[in-house]
């Protein structure tokens, strides 16, 4: 016997209309009470809805959707009121007052996996594209939540059970053929599927940055002119500028949005020997920061001030190598940073947030960095940890089971690779990962 739940599927406050979900067996009953007969199934009715002690809260709109043929795929309903803090509480209290329980964070998306209505990667969508604040995101989570992860997923698999046929024919009837004959048969065919899910993982950094944003790191020895060029971009006062070399000690994040991708901008400590304990875990967390960006913007100070440590230890082929306070003269790169430039092939570019030289061009190059790391034809084939997780798995055991001479133990392998690739959707038993994927969502969804 299932709960019948509710919740507001709105953002709490004032707005013009505000709902209030309900699903499952008591939704009908519980309607009856509130608003008089049930409503024609699916159509929108209005009524005046009352609570428990007879009083009218308000004319609302209700929606009945009995049956399976809904988002939870079980009775449910909608209560489209005016979306008044007091009206929605109303509602709250009137339906509690029936016997009603207040939802779980997820727990209607949750119904809709468990009734078969969405798989687990769709049901991720699902938050993903309520969570999109960027174009990118949302398009991703669409394309996501209209089957285009969970498709693939189940096309891999499909291989692998075909293959596993073949191999447990070769193993049960072992007179019937040759068992060698019989499994060099799914060979090709899993050989393909390796270079499949190679390729798959390659490319599965892009759907995690579109989800998480794509990072990146200003680093560079203290006085260089980070937070002065975090705020210009930033467009805001979010960091400490002084004219005090290690000003800056804990990353500051700024989330941009570039060419309708999210962006993770960090203003970093000046990276310097210093025997400040603080600055010390400044410097730390600035090359920890640097280290797993997308792309570094390694700040020299143009007008020739402050010292530079360690610029090889920072700086990676690809980033961008950004000379500041143009405005204060041409100054030529010295040292060892010169060097470093050149072997590095880094790109080089001189700005000002004093005059704004430079700013544009640099804007416009950010902006080819992350279109060209994260733009695509196609979906991703992981836009978590837990899908990417999941790929490599199944990649190992495939991988063993083409190494293994003995037919038992490469089926075994295939079923292992199988069952990996069966989490993302949900196919096989996911018990253990469903809390983790739906306590992320919010109430009512
Ligand atoms: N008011 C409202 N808006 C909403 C939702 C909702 O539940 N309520 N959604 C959810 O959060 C999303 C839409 N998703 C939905 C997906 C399937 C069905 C549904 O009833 N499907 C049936 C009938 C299809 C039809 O009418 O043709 C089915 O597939 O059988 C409803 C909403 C976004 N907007
Ligand atoms: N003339 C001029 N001064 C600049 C420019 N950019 C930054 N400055 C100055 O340089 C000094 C240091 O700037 P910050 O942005 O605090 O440098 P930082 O790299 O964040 O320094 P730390 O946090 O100490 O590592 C400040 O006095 C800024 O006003 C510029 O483009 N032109
Ligand atoms: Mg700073």
């Amino acid at each position: 016997m299932t709960d019948t739940i509710f919740a507001p599927a709105t953002a709490p406050g004032r707005a013009a209309v505000a709902v209030v979900r309900l699903s499952g067996p008591a939704t009908g009953e519980a309607l009856k009470s509130l608003s008089g007969k049930l409503p024609f199934p699916r159509r929108a009715s209005v009524r005046r809805l009352k609570d428990a002690a007879g009083a009218v809260f308000d004319e609302a709109l209700v929606l009945w959707m009995p049956g399976s043929a809904n988002y939870t795929g079980e009775d449910s309903a909608e209560l489209q009121l005016h979306g008044g803090p007091a009206v929605v509480e109303a509602a709250i209290e009137a339906l509690a007052a029936l016997g009603l329980r207040l939802a779980e964070p997820g727990e209607f998306t949750r119904r809709a996996f468990q009734n078969g209505r969405l798989d687990l990667a769709q049901a991720e969508a699902v938050a993903d594209l309520v969570d999109a604040e960027t174009a990118s995101q949302a398009r991703q989570a669409l394309a996501q939540l209209e089957g285009g992860l969970s498709r693939r997923y189940d096309s891999w698999r499909d291989i692998l059970v075909e293959a596993l046929a073949v191999l447990e024919a070769a193993v049960d009837f072992p007179d019937e053929d040759l068992p060698e004959d019989v499994a060099a048969r799914a060979r090709p065919g899993l050989t393909k599927l390796l270079e499949d899910l190679d390729a798959a993982l390659a490319g599965a950094d892009r759907g995690r940055k579109v989800r998480e944003g794509y990072r990146i790191a200003l680093v560079g020895a203290p006085n260089a002119g980070k937070s002065s060029l975090l705020n210009a971009l930033a467009a805001r006062d979010a960091a400490i500028v002084t004219e005090i070399p290690g000003t800056t000690r804990d990353i500051i994040e700024v989330p941009l949005v570039l060419a309708g991708y999210k962006v993770l901008l960090a203003d970093t400590a000046g990276v310097r020997a210093t025997a400040d304990p603080i600055e010390q875990e400044g410097v730390r967390r600035a090359r920890a920061w640097a280290e797993a960006a997308d792309l570094r913007l390694i700040l020299v100070d143009g007008a020739g001030g402050g010292d530079w440590e360690d610029p090889a230890g920072l700086g990676r082929p690809g980033d961008l190598l950004v000379r500041t306070k143009a405005d204060l003269g041409p100054s030529p790169l010295t040292g060892p940073l010169k060097n470093h430039a050149r072997a590095g092939g880094l790109q080089q570019l001189a700005i000002s947030v004093t005059d704004g030289q430079g700013l544009e061009a640099l804007e416009k190059l950010i902006e080819q960095r992350v279109i060209s790391a994260l733009s695509g034809a196609d979906l991703p084939a992981a836009t978590r940890l837990r899908h990417a997780e999941s790929l490599t798995t199944a990649r190992l055991y495939l991988d063993r089971a083409l190494a293994q001479t003995e037919v038992e133990l490469a089926a075994e392998d295939v079923r292992l690779a199988a069952r990996a690739l069966g989490r993302v959707t949900g196919r096989v038993d996911v018990e253990d990962v469903l809390d983790r994927v739906f306590a992320s969502f919010c109430i009512g969804k």
